[in-house]
């Protein structure tokens, strides 16, 4: 085992003690770890109020194991993130705009659609920055407001325009835009994301969903006419406005907007520096946040490792992958080389698994996320590229196979990674399990810093004992799709 950090009190310190023989095995686990009987089919459930739901959202790009939702259920919890008094008829939003959301099998809407959509769609329209845990459906909000902001008069003439971090989350804001709004005559969407757009055709569509890049790229060869351009959203927006390179270029977007009438900024976490710059690129903003101890979410049990070497973490994962495919799986790795490195490695020792990274070209990392958000394939390695935003409602487990680190200074966890990338599991009440890699001093600091940060008990799994490890995170998994209650 490799040397433990000082820290008193400390994950670290922790790390260092016998793993402890109940079941939990945590000093201060949740109680979120009880045994259930093997499900009897392959659906998801969730108990709240002591009745046990079936587990499902829309049917948007999703595989065919994840079924039918009694999401009213989910929501009568007062304390969660997806509860409202309201409904959505009293929120003031177009029948037809409704009648999509009601094909997603959206009932209700939750806290942050509840709060926030009042104050979207008031007139005059005004600014908004607004956070919300991942998966509390953050990304119907704003294209709630979008699609109702539209003139439908003018179907050629783009109006709203929706920016992303990545291609993948572009298409999949692109796929909601299309869902919500599928019984509304006249709307054009179109993605711009690289390759999305030919060299000199015209971008002519009402509602716009891009990368940041390719977006700038239309506009500055004049093929983006943004003249009548009304609201302009940023998604995962402290990423956006925090990074240099896409930072810059949504601020010249936002320049090329003349005649911009609100700025939307999303996100689940906005740290203090980025607010700053965030109040500055959408002024007078109506402000929606959340304190850092509710910012986890209470469905995601986090776990952790402590594998003997940085090879070690390579025979953990191996060994974790029947555990895996139970549920899909996403794997997030420091680098593009590791991520095809690690793939490479398990499909020769004969286990499934694909690779997403900005080294592939568009067209492939396409192909890819569709396999995987079909079920084609279960376990997908990637980089930080895919930290964000993306919904795939059968991921069950997470592996932060390399800690975060920021990357900016290396020597300092990425506390909003990490949070993001847990977050791709136990979407909008659903329960998923992420497990986190340490096997040196740095790592294990790196994650008691993290843990430090949003107050919160990482579950120790023990590589020693693989029958414990397994018997652990099976039960977490699986009672989420038998119905035992997981809230801790
Ligand atoms: N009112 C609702 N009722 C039922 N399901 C909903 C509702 N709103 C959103 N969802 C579903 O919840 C899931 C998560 O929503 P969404 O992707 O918008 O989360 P988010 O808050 O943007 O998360 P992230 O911070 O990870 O980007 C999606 O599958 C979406 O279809």
């Amino acid at each position: 085992m490799a040397e433990a950090p000082k820290a008193s009190g400390s994950l670290a310190d922790r790390i260092s003690q016998p793993p402890p023989s109940s079941t939990t095995s945590t000093a201060t686990a949740p109680s979120a770890t009880k045994g259930s009987e093997e499900p009897e089919s392959n659906l998801s459930f969730a108990q709240v109020d002591g009745a046990t739901v079936p587990l499902g959202g829309s049917t948007l790009h999703e595989p065919q194991y994840d079924v039918e939702v009694k999401l009213s259920d989910i929501q009568k919890d007062a304390s969660s993130p997806l509860y409202s008094i309201s409904s959505f008829e009293e929120l003031g939003i177009n029948p037809m705009i409704l009648k999509g959301m009601y094909a997603m099998n959206f009932k209700k809407p939750s806290k942050i659609q509840e709060r926030a959509l009042p104050l979207l769609l008031g007139n005059p329209p005004t600014n908004m920055i607004a956070q919300s845990q991942s998966g509390t459906g953050k990304t119907a909000a704003f294209v709630i407001t979008i699609l109702s902001r539209l003139d439908y008069t003018q179907p050629k003439a783009p109006q709203a325009l929706c920016l992303a971090p990545s291609r993948e989350l572009a298409r999949q804001i692109e796929g909601v835009v299309r869902s919500i709004g599928q019984f509304v005559d006249g709307l054009t969407i179109q993605a711009a994301v690289p390759g999305a757009v030919e060299r000199g055709a015209k971008v002519e569509s009402m509602v716009v969903v891009g990368t940041p890049g390719t977006v700038l790229d239309l506009m500055k060869r004049r093929q983006y006419d943004t003249s009548q351009m009304k609201v302009l959203c940023l998604d995962e927006a402290d990423n956006m406005l925090d990074q240099q390179g896409l930072g810059e270029q949504c601020l010249r977007v936002k320049q090329m907007l003349p005649s911009i009438q609100q700025i939307l900024l999303f996100s689940a976490t906005f740290p203090d520096g980025v607010m700053r710059y965030a109040a500055q690129f959408s002024p007078s903003a109506n402000e929606i946040r959340l304190k850092r101890d509710e910012l986890t979410v209470g469905g995601i049990k986090q776990m952790y490792m402590d594998c003997p070497s940085d090879e070690g973490k390579y025979e953990t994962l191996a060994q974790l992958y029947g555990l895996m495919t139970i549920g899909s799986s996403i794997i997030f790795v420091k680098t593009k080389e590791s991520a095809s490195r690690i793939a490479a490695r398990l499909s020769n020792d004969g286990h499934k698994v694909v690779a997403i990274h900005g080294g592939f070209e568009g067209a492939e990392r396409d192909e890819i996320i569709e396999s995987f958000r079909q079920g084609k394939a279960k376990v997908l390695i990637t980089t930080n590229v895919l930290a964000r935003g993306i919904d795939v409602q059968s991921v069950s487990m997470v592996i932060n196979y390399d800690i975060p680190m920021n990357p900016q200074n290396d020597s300092q966890p990425d506390a909003e990674t990490y949070l993001h990338r847990i977050g791709r599991t136990g979407r909008f009440g659903r329960v998923g399990v992420s497990i986190s890699f340490v096997f040196d001093r740095k790592s294990f600091q790196a994650l008691s810093d993290i843990a430090k940060h949003y107050g919160i008990d990482l579950v120790r799994l023990d590589q020693n004992d693989w029958d414990k490890t397994e018997e652990i995170v099976k039960n977490v998994i699986k009672s989420s799709r038998a119905g035992t209650n997981l809230k801790a």
